[in-house]
């Protein structure tokens, strides 16, 4: 569906056309098509096994679709070489639930990788004696508050501080949607809700567009604008949270029954 904003359209950020995903024999995805608009909030929610992650990372350009149409703000990166693939890549930051971060290292090294992409190869290795572009991380330290920990050890922070410095390495990134898998997985509910706090504070600070899996629907009700329903890798519903309905989560967490 096409959008427009003072009658001119506007391009989507994300668009799937009839898009499947084949893990050998297994379908994570069947036949999904749908648009993702600059700024929209959305949340994916889903039982487990449901292509939520194979959806997000369709988003991020490190899966290509089995079948159908993956754009990216324009571009099919299935057919693109791998240098401007990156290059559209970049645009698109990921945290995961694992932070994938440096244990060892400063947290300003971890922040900084955040950059990599934009580096060349002398400029990362000398940024790991003498770490470049300091201010940078700072400002993106305080801004998911904890500009104190520049030179922490990384592996001497908590778990919830971790996660804030990959986010913060996202936000050095600059990209223009952040994409956020299951960021409250196994996180107690104080620390699920600074995160999701956190996350909708920054992009809507900074202007980004959200897509989130999520486990708990009064997260994806509370904090986004738009609700993907994902069943056994079909699209159960797709709608503003403002028409989301018990009886739509009853159905997308129903246990299938012996005959269904
Ligand atoms: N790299 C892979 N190789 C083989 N199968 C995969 C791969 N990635 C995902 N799958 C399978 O695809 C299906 C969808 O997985 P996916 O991780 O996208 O679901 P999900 O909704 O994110 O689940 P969860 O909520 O448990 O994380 C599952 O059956 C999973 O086992």
């Amino acid at each position: 569906m096409e959008r427009r904003t003072e009658g001119n359209p506007i391009s989507p950020l994300f668009e799937l056309s009839q898009v499947s995903c084949q893990f050998g024999s297994l379908t994570a995805l069947t036949a999904i098509s749908l648009q993702i608009y600059p700024g929209e909030r959305v949340a994916l929610v889903g039982p487990s096994g449901a292509g939520k992650s194979t959806l997000l990372s369709l988003l991020n350009g490190s899966l290509v679709p089995s079948q159908g149409q993956v754009r990216i703000m324009g571009h099919n990166l299935a057919q693109m070489p791998l240098f401007k693939r990156r290059q559209v890549q970049r645009q698109i930051g990921t945290v995961y639930q694992q932070h994938h971060l440096i244990s060892h290292l400063a947290v300003v090294h971890n922040v900084n990788a955040g950059h990599l992409g934009r580096w060349p190869l002398w400029k990362a290795v000398w940024s790991l004696v003498w770490p470049l572009q300091v201010e940078v991380a700072t400002r993106a330290l305080a801004q998911v508050g904890i500009a104190d920990k520049l030179y922490a050890r990384t592996d001497r922070l908590s778990g919830g501080q971790q996660q804030r410095v990959a986010l913060a390495r996202v936000l050095v990134q600059d990209p223009v949607a952040m994409l956020a898998d299951e960021p409250i997985a196994s996180v107690d509910p104080e620390r699920s809700r600074e995160v999701m706090d956190l996350l909708k504070h920054l992009c809507e600070t900074t202007d980004k567009t959200l897509v989130v899996s999520l486990h708990d629907v009064n997260f994806a009700l509370s904090h986004c604008d738009r609700l993907i329903g994902l069943r056994a890798g079909t699209l159960l519903f797709d709608c503003p949270v403002a028409e989301a309905s018990d009886r739509l989560f009853q159905d997308l967490y129903a246990l299938p029954t012996a005959t269904s």
